[in-house]
């Protein structure tokens, strides 16, 4: 399997390489040139077995050639041991046809475990083979930090560097990265917000010369092998509603589009999906420009679900690029235009967005709504961007007959902010990380300058 950039100047490369590449030197992110497709049949078939056998079904198309298919499948079975549920991704009915996916179930309780556990045993397995060392660079606006760490603190070829938004992650997120102590972690909090800490992550890919000759890596969902590892749970959860006898929904928490990107991935390769539905919050610019074919960028909003609180979605430029008849000199213009200010689509590109996906906007008040009502009615307890997920889901949903299934993207307790003003009561701490408020804490906290960034990284490594 080749992968190509979607700027269409980078080289196209091979599984390994786009691993380690994390984003193509154009700029641009990598794609598989063709995807694998599947009849009902195949799919079918593999309604029997685990989640982790589907994975390795799923994925290896994506890896072969690169990674030995026994090696794959160790990989696989070590990445989701740590889950603590044997079905890895269970689902729990909300409502009549209308079903919650628990993706936080892994180590770090969001659905970023999924990928996170496993990108660090392959980006580990490939340098070791070719005895080369990466620096990560990450970006986080709460999850993927914790997640890129637990994934990666072990390996001894990584040194891995997260920046996250000073005072603009949950004390719980923070938490969960900064008491991380180890040789080759290092946690940054930017005077800044998500987006400014992963256009910092984009342009140290564009000159690296600041790492003295060291290669850099990424954890973030602009590395491919993270979009691969998600579209496992969009198959698994539609073969245990009954698909591909039948359609399936989803309804998806938005804010990179990485998520919701592996589910249209997952339709192409023949998944029976109805309808995908992009769930925002008051960062809405996804949602404004599927309803109103209005790209603009305004100034971020600071939320009670902040893992959602970014305004450039760097997966939607994969999105666009298939919306421009994969053409990368159309999408080096529209991301040029786009970097500038705002941004409208051409007709059928903007046709093709709003014919693959719905949207709907949920504010704060909103959300602790969906969280309140839904605890008093189930007594199950949503994390803020599960309920937005969820109310979208119901605000969306055009066929009742089609079952709806909506990614609980993390868990509850992580947001104890949004879960008390919605009247509720936060859970308590799982046991591995019931000492989490007492553990010692390091991190440096840096102005919003790329240069002080880069020094603090080239200093450390
Ligand atoms: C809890 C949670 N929900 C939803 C999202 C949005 O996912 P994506 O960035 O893949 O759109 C994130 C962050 O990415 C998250 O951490
Ligand atoms: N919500 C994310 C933001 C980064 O998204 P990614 O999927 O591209 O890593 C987070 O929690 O950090």
């Amino acid at each position: 399997m080749k992968y190509i950039s979607t700027r269409g100047q980078a080289p196209a490369l091979s599984f390994g390489d786009v691993l380690l590449a994390g984003l193509a030197n154009d700029g641009g992110l990598y794609i598989p040139e063709t995807l694998p497709s599947y009849t009902k049949e195949e799919i079918a078939s593999w309604a029997s077995l685990s989640y982790q056998e589907l994975a390795f079904k799923i994925m290896w198309p994506f890896v072969e050639g690169e990674i030995p298919a026994d090696d794959f499948k160790r990989m696989i079975d070590e990445a989701y041991s740590s889950f603590n549920h044997t079905s890895i991704a269970p689902m729990v009915q909300t409502g009549n046809n209308e079903w919650v996916l628990e993706l936080f179930r892994g180590p770090t309780l969001a659905f970023k475990d999924f990928a996170l556990q496993l990108l660090g045993r392959l980006m580990d397995f490939v340098l070791e083979k070719r005895g080369e060392k990466l620096v990560i660079m990450g970006a986080t606006s709460g999850d993927t930090g914790s997640a890129a760490i637990e994934g990666c603190r072990h390996s001894e070829h990584l040194d891995i560097f997260i920046l996250h938004p000073y005072q603009r992650v949950s004390e719980v997120q923070r938490r969960q990265m900064t008491t991380i102590i180890d040789d080759n972690v290092f946690n940054i909090a930017v005077k800044g917000n998500f987006d400014d800490c992963q256009g910092m992550v984009k342009t140290s890919f564009a000159d690296q010369s600041f790492l003295k000759g060291a290669k850099l890596g990424a954890v973030n969902s602009i590395n491919w092998a993270r979009i691969m590892a998600q579209i496992v749970y969009y198959f698994s959860s539609a073969l245990s509603v009954g698909a591909p006898h039948r359609k399936v929904s989803f309804s998806v928490p938005t804010g990179n589009f990485g998520d919701i990107f592996a589910g249209y991935l997952a339709k192409q390769m023949g998944l029976p999906i109805d309808q995908l539905v992009v769930a925002t919050n008051q960062n809405d610019i996804l949602h404004r420009t599927i309803a109103e074919n209005d790209m603009s960028r305004q100034s971020l909003n600071v939320t009670l679900s902040p893992s959602m609180d970014i305004m450039v979605s760097s997966n939607f430029e994969r999105l666009l690029f298939d919306a421009h008849g994969r053409d990368g000199d159309k999408i080096n213009d529209l991301m040029q235009r786009f970097n500038q200010g705002d941004v409208t689509l051409d007709d059928s590109a903007w046709q093709f967005v709003k014919d693959n996906f719905d949207s709907y906007k949920v504010d704060d008040e909103g959300t602790c709504d969906v969280i309140a009502n839904v605890f008093s009615e189930t007594q199950y307890l949503l994390d803020p961007h599960t309920a937005i997920g969820l109310e979208a889901a119901r605000k969306c949903w055009k066929d009742k007959s089609v079952p709806m299934i909506t990614l609980a993207t993390a868990h509850p307790v992580k947001f104890p902010e949004a879960v008390e003003k919605a009247g509720c009561e936060s859970p308590s701490l799982p046991e591995h990380m019931k000492d989490l408020f007492e553990r010692e804490e390091s991190y440096d906290v840096l102005d919003n300058s790329i240069a002080d960034v880069q020094q603090f990284v080239a200093d450390r490594i």
